[in-house]
C-alpha cells in the first residue's frame, strides 16, 4: 500500500492494452484483490480463451474473487490493493438485474453507481478499475446496445470523478487524461443532482494522511474554482529495449531553419504591436517557428516532461540533506500526481512521464523497462557505470525522445529525481568548464556546513576522476555520471537530431546538455532554458552553453519545475505568431513601412537562433 491510495480509472476500446496497464500500476504491491466481474466460466470458448490469457498474465499475488457487487467486495477489504476488471461487466449484470435492456432513458442506475463510488472513497490501498470506452463508435443500431453505451458513459463519467488518476489506453500507448475544466457531473449522496454554488468545493480534497476524501453533496458544478488536478506521471509500455550499439555516435546535428526565423521576424513586424515591444517573447517565437520549420509556427500542444530517476553511490556519503531511500518514495510520488512537478503540469497540461534509469529499488514495470542497473557506483572512488551501461542508457534516453516525437509530443521537457545527483551534475560542469570545486558546489536540497564540505571533497575527487577522460563524452558519463545523467544526454541530443525544441530545467538537466552538445555539437541550438537555479553550476554551464534562462525564480528543486514553469510563456510565444491580427488585418495604423532587419524585434530575435 502507498502512502496515499491512488484510485486509477483506465479506459479502452476492445484489445487496446488496457487491462495489461492497469496490472502494471499494480506492478509494486505484494497482494492484490483482482474483482472479476464476468464470469470464469463459460460455454463460450472465446470468452474462456479471453479469460484464460489474462489469468496468465497474472501471477501469484492475485486473489481471484467473482463478483457483481463491487461496492461490498470493495468494502470487504478496503486495506488490500484491487483490480477490477472490469466495469463493462459490471454494467451487463446491474442492466440484468433490473431488466433494463428495454427501458430506454428510463433506467436508473443511481442507487448501484452511488455505492460504488462510496465504496471506492473509503478505499485506503490502490484501486484500479478497468472499463471499456464504448462512446467513440457509432450509436449502436439497437436498444439494447444504446442503454448500455449511455449507462456505460455515465458510469465511466461518474467513476472518473472518484479517481485521482484516469488513463485511456488506445493501440497499447497510454494517455494520461488531465482533469476537465468547465461543467463536471460530481457525486451526490442523495443521487439528485442539483447546481452547485459559487462556493463549491472542489470534488476531491486532499488531507495529509488519508488521501483525497470525497466532498458530500455535490452535484453539477458550473464554473469550476480549484486548482487544476495534478497530472499524474505515467511510464512507458513494455517493449523491447533498445540497441545500445553505437548510441554515443549522432549524426551532425543541423540548426533550427534560419530561413523561417527570418521570415517570422518579419512577421514580427506586422503583427499589431510596437516593434520589439514583446521582448524576448519574441525572440523564442521565432525560435518556434524555426525549428518547426514554418511560419506562423502550429501552437504547442502536446509538451511532455521525462523525469529520469536514478540513485548515486556517492550520495552515501553524506552529499545530500536527504537519504537516498528518497528517490523511490519521490518516483511513486511523481507516479502518484504528488509532487511539485505534476502540481505544475496540470496547471499548463504538459504530460508528465517518469523512468527508472538506476533507482536503489524495485519498481513498477512500466517505469523500469529501461532500467540499466540498481544505483550507479560512487563516483569518488570508482567509475559510475561500465561503458556498456552507459551506452545502454544513452540509448534509452534516445528511444524515449524518438518514441515521444513519433507519437505527437511537439515540445519536449527533461526533468530528474534522484539524491544526490546535484554532486554527479556539479562534476560534469566542473570537468568540462575547469573550475574549482569550491567556486561550483552548491546546496542541493540544503546540505548544511558539514555535508558542504564532504560535497566539495567529492566533487573535488570526481572531478580528479573525471580529467583523464575529458575528450570522451562517453567515458566521462562512466566515470562520473550515472546511468540517469547519460540517458537524459541521450534524450537531449536526440530532441536535437528529431529536430524538436526541448526546455531545460535545472542545474541536472544543464549538466546532462553540456555534455549532450559535446557528443552532438550544435545540440544547443534545438534547447532554451527554463530558469536560473540558485546552483552555482547552473549559472556556469548556462554560460557555457551560451544560453539566457527565462525565469529566475532563486528555486532549487529539480524534477522538470523550472522548465515547466517557463513553458506557458513558451507556448505563448508561438501563440503570438499564430494569432495576433497584422496592422493590415485589424485596421491599425502602423508607425512606418516595416523594415523587419531594422526593428528591435529583429535584433532581439537574431540572439535565440544563432
Ligand atoms: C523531497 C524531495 C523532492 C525533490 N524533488 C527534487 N529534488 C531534487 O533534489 C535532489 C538533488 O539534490 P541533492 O544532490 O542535494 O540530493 C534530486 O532528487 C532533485 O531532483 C528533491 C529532493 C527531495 C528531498
Ligand atoms: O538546480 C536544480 O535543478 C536543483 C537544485 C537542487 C536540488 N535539485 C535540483
Amino acid at each position: 500500500m502507498t502512502d496515499r491510495a491512488v484510485r486509477t480509472l483506465v479506459l479502452g476500446g476492445v484489445r487496446s492494452g488496457k487491462s495489461a496497464h492497469g496490472e502494471s500500476l499494480l506492478g509494486e504491491h505484494r497482494q492484490i484483490r483482482y474483482l472479476a466481474t464476468g464470469p470464469l466460466t463459460s460455454s463460450d470458448g472465446d470468452w474462456m480463451d479471453r479469460v484464460r490469457i489474462h489469468r496468465e498474465r497474472r501471477d501469484d499475488r492475485y486473489t481471484t474473487i467473482e463478483t457483481t457487487d463491487l461496492g461490498h467486495a470493495l468494502r470487504a477489504a478496503p486495506d488490500i490493493p484491487a483490480l477490477v476488471d472490469d466495469l463493462g461487466n459490471w454494467l451487463t449484470a446491474q442492466i440484468d438485474a433490473v431488466h433494463g435492456w428495454t427501458s430506454g432513458s428510463e433506467i436508473d442506475l443511481d442507487g448501484p453507481i452511488d455505492d460504488l463510488c462510496d465504496a471506492l472513497g473509503a478505499m485506503t490501498a490502490d484501486v484500479v478499475l478497468i472499463s471499456p470506452e464504448a462512446g467513440l463508435s457509432l450509436v449502436p443500431p439497437t436498444p439494447a446496445g444504446r442503454v448500455f453505451q449511455d449507462l456505460l458513459g455515465t458510469l465511466n463519467a461518474r467513476v472518473a470523478q472518484v479517481c485521482e488518476r484516469v488513463d485511456l489506453v488506445v493501440a497499447g500507448r497510454v494517455l494520461n487524461l488531465p482533469a476537465a475544466p468547465g461543467p463536471m457531473l460530481t457525486r451526490s449522496t442523495t443521487g439528485s443532482a442539483t447546481p452547485a454554488s459559487d462556493t463549491q468545493l472542489p470534488t476531491a480534497t486532499t488531507s495529509d494522511h488519508d488521501g483525497p476524501t470525497l466532498t458530500p453533496s455535490i452535484a453539477i458544478t458550473t464554473t469550476d474554482i480549484s486548482a487544476p488536478e495534478p497530472v499524474a506521471a505515467v511510464g512507458f509500455s513494455a517493449g523491447p529495449r533498445p540497441d545500445p550499439t553505437d548510441a554515443e555516435v549522432f549524426a551532425p546535428i543541423t540548426p533550427p531553419d534560419e530561413a523561417i526565423a527570418q521570415d517570422a521576424r518579419r512577421r514580427h513586424a506586422t503583427l499589431t504591436k510596437p516593434p520589439g515591444s514583446l521582448g524576448r517573447v519574441e525572440e523564442i517565437g521565432v525560435w518556434i517557428a524555426a525549428c518547426q520549420g514554418q511560419c506562423p509556427p502550429a501552437p504547442l500542444t502536446s509538451p511532455t516532461v521525462v523525469v529520469f530517476a536514478g540513485d548515486h553511490g556517492v550520495a552515501r556519503g553524506g552529499v545530500s540533506a536527504f537519504p537516498p531511500e528518497v528517490t523511490a518514495q519521490m518516483v511513486a510520488n511523481i507516479s502518484a500526481g504528488g509532487a511539485a512537478v505534476n502540481v505544475m503540469a496540470g496547471r499548463v497540461g504538459a504530460t508528465v512521464k517518469v523512468v527508472d534509469m538506476s533507482v536503489d529499488a524495485d519498481t513498477a514495470p512500466e517505469l523500469s523497462r529501461y532500467k540499466v542497473r540498481r544505483s550507479s557506483d560512487d563516483l569518488r572512488t570508482t567509475d559510475a557505470l561500465t561503458l556498456a551501461e552507459a551506452r545502454e542508457a544513452l540509448a534509452a534516453g534516445r528511444a524515449i525522445a524518438d518514441d515521444l516525437v513519433d507519437s505527437g509530443t511537439d515540445l519536449l521537457i527533461a526533468g530528474e529525481m534522484g539524491i544526490g545527483n546535484t554532486t554527479p551534475a556539479t562534476v560534469l560542469v566542473g570537468a568540462l568548464t575547469r573550475r574549482e570545486p569550491v567556486e561550483i558546489v552548491g546546496r542541493g536540497t540544503g546540505v548544511d556546513d558539514a555535508g558542504w564540505m564532504r560535497k566539495t571533497a567529492a566533487i573535488r575527487d570526481g572531478m580528479r576522476r573525471a580529467r583523464k577522460v575529458i575528450h570522451d563524452p562517453l567515458a566521462l558519463l562512466a566515470a562520473v555520471g550515472g546511468a540517469d545523467l547519460a540517458a537524459t544526454v541521450g534524450f537531449l541530443a536526440q530532441a536535437a537530431v528529431r529536430r524538436t525544441p526541448v526546455i531545460l530545467d535545472g542545474v541536472v538537466i544543464t549538466a546532462a546538455a553540456m555534455v549532450a552538445n559535446e557528443l552532438a555539437p550544435g545540440a544547443m541550438r534545438w534547447w532554451i532554458a527554463g530558469h536560473r537555479s540558485v546552483e552555482p553550476a547552473h549559472q556556469i554551464a548556462l554560460e557555457h552553453l551560451d544560453l539566457v534562462p527565462v525565469l529566475d525564480l532563486s528555486m532549487r528543486l529539480g524534477e522538470g519545475s523550472g522548465a515547466v514553469l517557463a513553458l506557458p510563456i513558451v507556448q505563448s510565444a508561438a501563440d503570438l505568431l499564430v494569432s495576433m491580427a497584422t496592422f493590415g488585418e485589424a485596421g491599425v495604423t502602423d508607425k512606418s513601412a516595416p523594415d523587419a532587419n531594422t526593428t528591435a524585434g529583429a535584433t532581439t530575435a537574431d540572439a535565440e537562433t544563432s
